[in-house]
């Protein structure tokens, strides 16, 4: 049986400074797969990424044309629909990027403050499930004793895995990840993929990746940035 579209994307256009980086792109993702997306550095994969959770709009002389779509709740939603909630979008669609961005606060408030942002929970629920996400970005057991001092203290490595965490805390429906394990040992970058490999069971996960052995491993789907466009590996451009 194919599976549900997650996300469309029709005739997208994006440019930076009156430069294109995306043309015409028409592709959909799978609900519940690991998507990769591979292509030559500069080629906009990146930018691609940040067209799905509207993260561009803050840098200045971008623009944007065509549709994003996602599935939530059972119906198609275009994100750029006037009055879409942004709010909305940044819980249903998480992010990690290539290089980690921790916020200048404690490792526990750079997890839990999404949460505290949505309110309603209490500080017990709250705790326990930062610690559950540190847990599965297979940092708890070297911050566990130091969770109210600096993020920025952490190493690169950990900055990156906290920055998972963090993306995880509000059970996104989609996470787009952007070279997640390129500061990670090869055995902490597997505990990750075996992470990946367990959210998709709820999450639909569009993974850059530069590594071929990782997009073997664990990518459903191979797509491709080529010429500005995207394509299943194997398709002509
Ligand atoms: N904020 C920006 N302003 C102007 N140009 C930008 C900006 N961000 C990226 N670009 C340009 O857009 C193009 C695509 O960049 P992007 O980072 O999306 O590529 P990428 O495929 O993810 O690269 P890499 O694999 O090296 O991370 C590059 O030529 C880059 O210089």
């Amino acid at each position: 049986m194919e599976k549900a579209v997650k996300i469309r994307t029709e005739n997208l256009c994006f440019s930076y400074n009156g430069r294109t980086i995306l043309h015409k792109t028409s592709i959909e993702f799978a609900e519940r797969e690991i998507t990769a997306i591979v292509g030559p550095s500069g080629s906009g994969k990146s930018t691609f990424l940040l067209t799905l959770n509207r993260l561009w709009e803050a840098i200045p002389r971008c623009s944007l044309q065509g549709t994003v779509a996602m599935n939530f709740d059972g119906s198609f939603h275009d994100i750029y629909r006037e009055g879409y909630p942004v709010t909305r979008l940044r819980r249903q669609v998480g992010m990690v990027f290539q290089i980690p961005n921790p916020l200048p606060m404690s490792i526990y408030r750079n997890v839990a403050f999404p949460l505290q942002l949505k309110g309603g929970l209490t500080k017990e629920t709250i705790r326990a499930q930062v610690e559950d996400c540190l847990r599965k970005a297979r940092l708890w057991d070297e911050v566990h004793d130091r969770l109210h001092s600096s993020a920025l203290d952490l190493s690169g490595g950990q900055q990156q895995r906290l920055c998972i965490a963090r993306a995880l805390i509000l059970q996104p429906e989609v996470l787009l990840l952007d070279e997640p394990t390129s500061a990670l040992d090869h055995a902490t970058a597997a505990a990750i993929e075996e992470l990946l490999l367990e959210l998709k069971k709820n999450c639909t996960i569009l993974l850059v990746s530069h590594y071929l052995n990782q997009v073997t491993r664990i990518a459903d789907t191979v797509i491709e940035l080529h010429n500005g466009t995207l394509v299943r590996k194997g398709e002509k451009a």
